[in-house]
């Protein structure tokens, strides 16, 4: 299907610059650049149409502008790149698109749909050109590239206009170092988490929130019938969303299943304004209702079937890469569910290698709690046909998932990544949280699942002790504190919680206390 008039004209209209061009340069199709040095301080895309005068002290005021977003509408910089929604893995004949101004979620045939980007307007810039643009962008208050998912708008949404963003400035998330738990309980020295829930909702879900919810505000701009926004959640999805949307005043409605998230989880769309439905089925009950009400009214589905999300959660792929210094790791680590994030990290690695930001990708692992392991048994039976599960209880709750929706893309993520899917029994996952969490971490029960496969995979020798792997952390570990006191007081039926730290009860007298800590201090000394 071909864009929407209003599409046409108001973004692909041919006076257009291209992004790099210099005001003096009025030419659409040139192809040559001026490679940016890393440390340019001003955002090399954009191109002020009359600099603002500049006085001996310029750099100690304000900006000059009310606030960023004026400021940046005023360095508006024109641009030939462009995406549309294709087919996901289509064959190369077909000509099936439609406009990301559009309301659709599946393709013709039913199948999944992929943001497709006008790969030869990128290519028309080399690696260095992307890297140091990206480089640059970092750790700035400029609108919209402060965000770690905006630095990479020509990427993402290349066409929207600042205007219409609405991000919290997200992404830019802490690669850590585990240099302890590594050294200590595997043996290794370049171990890295990506903490991708130290984040504005406290999970990797605002990468792909911000995006879905601009492209959002665009469509009731442009009056497409869009009332509210809708998702089924284990908890992260619809704290997000309800957070974005409250930003931007949009309606939101979420579909929880009842008593499977945890409270903090369940108090964020309550907190942000969300209209909440707590329904008495799973996850997988919520997305088919939340499939079949946003057929029939006008909500926006959020879920990461919407192949926008997908944009957005790439871009930790890309900020992985950045933060080695384009430096490509040997392993990625994931924990999955609906399966939309495994292919996000693969197709923003596929996306850096095939722009020549980097000359290979990692091999990437999907880790899967054996309660709710649809893909991990389909890997197991050498990828025959799939059966979805009845998902069961699980301490990783946002991953009680039994009929992934993005099973296909993450089929392909696997594949062509030379992938492999670990599994993690509720012992393994919550022994892993707890032993991150001695080394100084505090993560959540999804990321024990990542890192019990890590230790499965370094235990059969396939990861070296020298291999540069990481594991992402897909949540702040505060959002499940629940788990971690069930562990800590020892009282999880059939777990014998072998890292439980429970606090000692002491009587409030000198003696008492000193006892207890004397007994405590010899017991570190001969561990000495
Ligand atoms: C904390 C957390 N980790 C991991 C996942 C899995 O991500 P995906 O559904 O994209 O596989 C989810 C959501 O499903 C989640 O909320
Ligand atoms: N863990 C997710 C489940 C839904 O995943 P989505 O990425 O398809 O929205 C959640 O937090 O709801």
């Amino acid at each position: 299907m071909a864009a929407s008039p209003i599409f046409r004209s108001s973004l692909l209209s041919p006076q257009l610059l291209p992004y790099h061009s210099s005001t003096t340069d009025k030419s659409p199709s040139t192809a040559h650049f001026t490679p940016i040095k890393a440390t340019t301080s001003s955002d090399p895309a954009t191109t002020p149409p009359s600099p603002a005068p500049q006085s001996s002290n310029h750099l100690k005021h304000r900006r000059s502008a009310d606030n960023i977003r004026d400021e940046a509408r005023r360095h508006n910089a024109a641009h030939n790149f462009s995406a549309k929604y294709v087919p996901f893995n289509a064959d190369p004949t077909s000509t099936e698109s439609y406009s990301l101004d559009e309301i659709v979620y599946r393709s013709r045939s039913g199948g999944l749909l992929d943001v497709q980007h006008d790969m030869d307007a990128l290519k028309k810039f080399d690696g260095q050109y992307w890297r140091s643009l990206f480089d640059s962008r970092v750790g700035k208050t400029t609108w919209p590239y402060g965000s770690g998912v905006w630095s990479k708008k020509e990427w993402v949404l290349p066409e929207i206009d600042g205007d219409d963003i609405v991000s919290a400035f997200e992404g830019n998330s802490n690669l850590f170092w585990a240099e302890r738990f590594g050294k200590q309980f595997l043996g290794m020295n370049d171990l890295w988490v990506k903490h991708c829930g130290i984040s504005h909702t406290g999970s990797f879900k605002d990468l792909g929130m911000t995006v879905l919810v601009s492209q959002v505000n665009r469509l009731r701009k442009l009056n497409r019938p869009v009332v509210g926004v809708g998702c089924a959640s284990t908890g992260d999805t619809s704290a997000a969303l309800s957070a974005y949307c409250a930003a931007a005043g949009i309606p939101s409605i979420v579909f929880l299943p009842a008593n499977r998230i945890s409270i903090a989880q369940l108090v964020q769309p309550i907190a942000n304004g969300a209209f909440v439905l707590s329904i008495d089925t799973d996850f997988d009950g919520c997305m088919q209702l939340i499939r079949e009400v946003t057929s029939e009214l006008p909500i926006y589905l959020a879920n990461s079937l919407n192949s926008l999300r997908l944009e957005g959660q790439k871009t930790a792929a890309i900020e992985i890469l950045q933060q080695f210094d384009w430096e490509v790791p040997d392993w990625v680590i994931v924990p999955g569910g609906n399966l939309g994030n495994i292919y996000a990290f693969y197709k923003g690695f596929h996306m850096c290698k095939e722009l020549g930001l980097v000359d290979r990708i990692p091999r990437l692992v999907c880790a899967q709690a054996s309660n709710a392991n649809p893909l991990y048994l389909h890997y197991k039976s050498g990828w025959k046909d799939f059966k979805p599960v009845k998902a069961g209880t699980t301490f990783a709750s946002a991953i009680q998932i039994g009929d992934p929706v993005s099973i296909d893309r993450a089929v392909f993520a696997l594949k062509n990544s030379n992938g492999i899917v670990e599994e993690a029994t509720e012992e393994e996952l919550m022994d892993a949280m707890a032993q991150a969490d001695s080394t100084g971490m505090f993560i959540c029960p999804h990321t024990g699942v990542a890192l019990t496969a890590l230790f499965k995979l370094r235990q059969s020798g396939v990861i070296g002790p020298t291999d540069r792997t990481v594991v992402v952390s897909t949540a702040h570990g505060l959002k499940f504190t629940q788990s971690k006191v069930d562990y800590h007081s020892g009282e999880i039926k059939d777990m014998a919680c072998r890292f439980a730290n429970p606090p000692v009860q002491v009587k409030a007298d000198f003696g008492s206390v000193m006892d207890v800590l004397k007994n405590y201090l010899m017991s570190k000394e001969s561990k000495h």
